[in-house]
């Protein structure tokens, strides 16, 4: 069952939905077959059945000027809801993209756009009407458009609010480093997000609408001779003491209708919520910041040798005759960063440097271990990398070439191309970087789609292809499935597998196992080691797990406080650390240390 008729299953088996959404498809009905069901002209009046009772072909009789009250009612009705209809036209058109513009990108325009909507707010609604009434005529739809202005910042809110949080998902970063474009991204992972509450927003904001314009007619400011529900209550009105019944028909419509409404935005937001825990649920961006250095949690023992199998230099990987880092010397082809620097705007104004100065080169078949505690600078690095800084960093200082060209800088269009191109990413937390709203499959093809320029059903036979590489049992069902419907472990190798799947050439992997169980972990290790050696990719993982670098890597750099303060062969490193914060590190890991004996009661508490 796809999500749209879920959603709307749900909405028809709350009572509330079904019975308000009955009643507004009838009264929708009934005013659209206006010409068929009273065929009548709706001014066309005789003065002798004034004030005349229900008769054949008359039911609900005539109004004061002789008019036949059931063709206005359904001619006053088109002109009604289509009153409504345009003011939330213009409010929708003026609205969501302004939102959406503010919400993604924020600086000036969402500054100036949150300036206009606060004066726009202030304004008295009824009084500006009344004021544009006198400027630009009577006429109703005009004065629809006048509302649909004063209507357009509750829109406006509602999208930028929401848009400002998704912008911050990782799997929207994940989208960028991938190389979507934004407004592919918008139109896919953020739209999605808002259309919900748009829908909801309509159902309350067409009620309003509806309920101000019959104000305005029932004052007399809208045009006599148009019939609408306001302007038939503003005429039964004047005859109350005479007909008092005239005032029941358009009451009613305009009743039915704004509850019909306000109903069904209840029921609809029902049937959103109720959607629950499954593919909707939305996680917080970051992670939770590790304290400890170097938890001993990786397959292998930290400190060990690497393997038989990652201690054999890699066919190709080129070192240093001394085997020592090249950072000192030759800039490597394929990631080379130089005096890199980064910083961030405090809130108070003033910067903060938060990497001061790193050098690091990956080079194509070589795996580079990133390594320090918490807080160290490892991410700042990898995202100054991937061009994809939170707001309020930079690169302010140095020089990062990736495939021999020079990223700082870079304009972002050229950045996009490079990214899932020559360098792709292996986020932390895998079910997070994955769209909730969208299927495995989907998220895979779409990328490959506009990287690769290959038709649909190419894509989809790379993706299967993918997924079969990536040691899934079942690529087909996993495909079909959405991000909820799968384990953290196969989540972890659907984004390796659609990291792979435009033939990066570099990959940069941030903690890639640190979310997982530490069986899936050696396995999603063991996957990466061998896509590595079969592409002969360049890697630089980023890990404060000693352990994992033992495991995979050949050259390991150690970060403290934004520094890189040693970097060497992973044997040199874990055999022979020079720097004391390195030798710290190593002695963190609890390897050695004798298990606790079993509990005993201690003497005070032995009475
Ligand atoms: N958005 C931000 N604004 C300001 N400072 C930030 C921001 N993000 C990170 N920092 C600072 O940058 C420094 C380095 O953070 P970074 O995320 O690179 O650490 P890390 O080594 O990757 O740690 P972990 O292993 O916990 O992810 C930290 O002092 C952190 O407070």
């Amino acid at each position: 069952m796809s999500e749209r008729t879920g959603t709307v299953r749900r909405l028809l088996r709350h009572p509330l939905g079904l019975v308000s959404a009955v009643v507004l498809a009838a009264i929708v009905l009934a005013v659209l077959l206006a010409p068929v069901l009273s065929p009548q002209d709706p001014n066309a009046s005789s003065l002798r059945d004034a004030f005349g009772g229900p008769s054949a072909g008359h039911p609900l009789g005539f109004d004061s000027a002789g008019r036949d009250i059931l063709t206005r009612l359904l001619y006053g009705g088109r002109n009604t809801l289509g009153g409504a209809v345009i003011a939330l036209a213009v409010a929708l058109l003026l609205g969501v993209p302004s939102g959406l513009l503010a919400g993604y990108y924020g600086g000036w325009f969402d500054s100036a756009a949150n300036w206009v909507v606060n004066l726009v707010m202030a304004l008295p609604a009824m009084v500006v009407l009344l004021a544009s009434r006198a400027i630009l005529g009577s006429t109703v739809w005009v004065l629809m458009v006048v509302l649909g202005f004063l209507v357009a910042p509750a829109f406006f809110r509602l999208v930028r609010g929401i848009v400002a949080s998704v912008r911050n998902e990782l799997y929207v970063d994940a989208a960028k480093v991938s190389g979507l474009r934004d407004p592919r991204i918008v139109a896919r992972h953020v739209l999605l997000v808002v259309r919900a509450p748009i829908i909801i927003q309509v159902a309350l904001v067409s009620g309003i609408a509806i309920g101000l314009q019959a104000g305005l007619e029932f004052l007399g400011v809208g045009s006599g001779d148009t019939p609408t529900w306001g302007a038939m209550l503003n005429e039964a009105f004047k005859n109350i003491q005479r007909a008092p019944s005239l005032m029941l028909w358009p009451g009613l419509a305009l009743g039915l209708t704004s509850g019909a409404l306000v109903l069904l935005a209840a029921a609809l937001r029902d049937a959103l919520e109720d959607r629950g825990t499954a593919p909707a649920g939305r996680r917080s961006r970051r992670r939770a910041r590790t304290a400890a250095p170097a938890a001993p949690a990786a397959p292998a023992a930290p400190a060990a040798p690497r393997s038989a199998d990652a201690g054999t230099p890699r066919t190709g990987t080129p070192r240093s005759a001394d085997g020592t880092s090249p950072e000192a010397g030759e800039r490597a082809e394929l990631l080379s960063v130089r005096d890199l620097a980064v910083s961030y705007v405090l809130p108070g104004g003033g910067t903060r440097e938060v990497v001061h100065g790193v050098d690091l080169d990956v080079r194509a078949g070589e795996i580079v271990g990133l390594v320090g505690e918490s807080g160290s600078g490892k991410t700042q690095t990898a995202f100054s990398i991937l061009g994809i800084l939170p707001e309020g960093g930079r690169v302010c200082r140095g020089s990062v070439t990736v495939g021999g060209e020079e990223i700082v800088g870079m304009p972002e269009r050229r950045h996009r191309a490079l990214r899932g191109d020559v360098v792709a990413y292996v986020p932390q937390e895998p079910m997070s970087n994955l769209d909730p709203a969208f299927t495995v499959g989907s998220q895979l093809v779409e990328p490959m789609r506009h990287k690769l320029r290959i038709s649909r059903a190419e894509a989809v036979r790379r993706a299967l292809d993918l997924l079969d590489q990536v040691e899934i049992a079942d690529p087909r069902r996993v495909f079909g499935s959405y991000p909820h419907e799968i384990s953290g472990g196969m989540a972890q190798r659907v984004l390796i597998a659609g990291a792979m799947s435009c033939d990066p050439r570099l990959l940069v992997a941030d903690e890639p196992t640190t979310a997982l169980d530490v069986v899936v972990q050696a396995e999603v290790l063991g996957l990466l080691r061998r896509l590595q050696k079969e592409r002969g990719l360049g890697v630089l993982l980023v890990t404060h797990n000693l352990g994992v670098v033992a495991d995979l890597c050949d050259r390991v750099a150690v970060m403290r406080e934004g520094r890189i303060v040693e970097t060497g062969t992973a044997e040199q490193v874990l055999h022979a650390p020079r720097h004391p914060y390195t030798q710290k590190l190593l002695g963190a890991v609890l390897d050695g240390v004798p298990a606790r004996g079993p509990w005993q009661p201690s003497n005070a508490e032995v009475v």
